[in-house]
């Protein structure tokens, strides 16, 4: 691929432009608020000048509700030799393309599985989709041609590409990612009026639970709005649960021996079935999850405390596979966990006691 023209320059459009213009490709920016088309440009991401006839590819890169919209003005347009667009949603854009009756043997449905809580360019980075699925959606209308360009875009992106059907796409992301931010959305609903005393005790597992909850709404009201049903079925299967584990929670307030065992049998289930599903939940570049052991390292909130903590680590030989910061309410410091392979952990604690670090159990 020489050429690509980017509709739609956000998070996804920018960050897919940057990957593409490092690998030497000639990215054109477009967008309906020029700014951003300039902003992205500014960036490094390629520039917003039109191009002169068609490019390889066109990527649109706008939210799910004009994805078919911007999509069928630029097949009407012959603007590219493939099209594709990165919606989060991929059954209802095909299906209101089919409806305007244009020839889609030059277009494919995709969808990068990495984003961010931040939207606009300034947020993009050329790395977001390395070592992340990236679904394609073939059909049997589909150009060999075009396919390949995907593949091509989704390599120069890092990304891992999975071949899927638009509609078992749209299930498949209604489970690992629309459901749960809603989930986290109304979790994280209970503390728009809550004390502050109690918002204070906030810790790493409501951090975890809520982290998605900060996304710009207008976005997730499109893609909710392009995939309603399974959705709501999934929430629906939620809302059965948590019915029960409300009853369990009440028979554990009986008086009644009995009941009190049947209530926490009824949670313990809950908490099973969770433990269950979580280690379900792949590891980081998508491989199976693994265990990991956590060093937890006190460190006071200053610059540069990390990168000596990550060298001393290198020093010891010991490859940190994730990390989280724990920052402690009100005080200037934090706890640092370093996940780390369970056989170095022993040696990783050692060498960081050694070299003077506050070791947390
Ligand atoms: N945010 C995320 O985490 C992910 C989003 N996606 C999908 O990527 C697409 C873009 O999302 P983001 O980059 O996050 O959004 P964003 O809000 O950062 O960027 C969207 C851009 O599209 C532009 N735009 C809106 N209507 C347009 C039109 N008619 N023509 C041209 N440009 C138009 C906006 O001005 C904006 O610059 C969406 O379809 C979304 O479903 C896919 C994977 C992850
Ligand atoms: O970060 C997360 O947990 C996400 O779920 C990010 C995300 C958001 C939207 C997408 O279409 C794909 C991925």
């Amino acid at each position: 691929m020489r050429s690509a023209l980017v509709i739609g320059t956000g998070l996804i459009g920018t960050s897919a432009a940057l990957a593409l213009t490092r690998r030497g490709v000639t990215v054109h920016l477009a967008d309906h608020d020029p700014q951003q088309a300039r902003t992205a440009a500014a960036l490094g991401a390629g520039t917003d000048e039109a191009p002169a006839g068609p490019v390889d590819l066109a990527v649109v890169a706008a939210p799910p509700a004009h994805v078919a919209g911007v999509l069928a003005d630029a097949l009407r347009g012959g603007l590219a030799r493939g099209y594709i667009d990165v919606a989060s949603v991929k059954g209802g854009p095909r299906r209101e393309l089919e409806t305007l009756g244009l020839d889609l043997s030059a277009y494919l449905g995709t969808h990068p599985m990495s984003g961010r809580e931040k939207s606009g360019p300034l947020a993009a980075t050329a790395d977001l989709f390395e070592g992340r699925p990236w679904v394609l959606t073939p059909t049997r209308a589909t150009d060999t041609e075009v396919l390949n360009l995907a593949l091509e875009l989704v390599s120069f992106c890092g990304a891992v590409p999975v071949v899927m059907d638009a509609d078992a796409h749209d299930r498949a992301v209604a489970l690992v990612s629309h459901m749960p931010h809603l989930v986290s959305g109304l979790v994280a609903a209970r503390l728009e009026h809550a004390d502050e005393a109690a918002v204070r005790l906030c810790g790493q597992g409501i951090r975890d639970v809520t982290r998605i909850a900060a996304s710009d709404p207008a976005m997730w009201i499109d893609i909710l709005s392009a995939n309603p049903g399974p959705v709501a079925d999934l929430l629906g299967d939620v809302a059965a649960d948590l019915e029960q584990t409300v009853r369990a929670l009440r028979a554990l307030q009986s008086a009644d021996e009995d009941k009190r065992q049947e209530g926490a049998a009824g949670v313990a289930d809950v908490l099973r079935r969770g433990n269950a599903g979580q280690v379900r939940v792949p590891g980081k570049h998508g491989s199976a999850p693994r265990v990991y052991e956590t060093v937890v390292v006190l460190i006071d909130d200053q610059p540069g405390q990390l990168a000596r903590i990550f060298a001393d680590a290198g020093r010891a030989g010991v490859n940190i596979e994730d990390v989280r910061i724990e920052h402690a309410t009100g005080q200037q410091a934090g706890l640092v966990q370093l996940m780390v392979e369970p056989q170095a952990a022993p040696a990783l604690t050692a060498a960081l006691r050694e070299r003077g670090w506050a070791i947390r159990r």
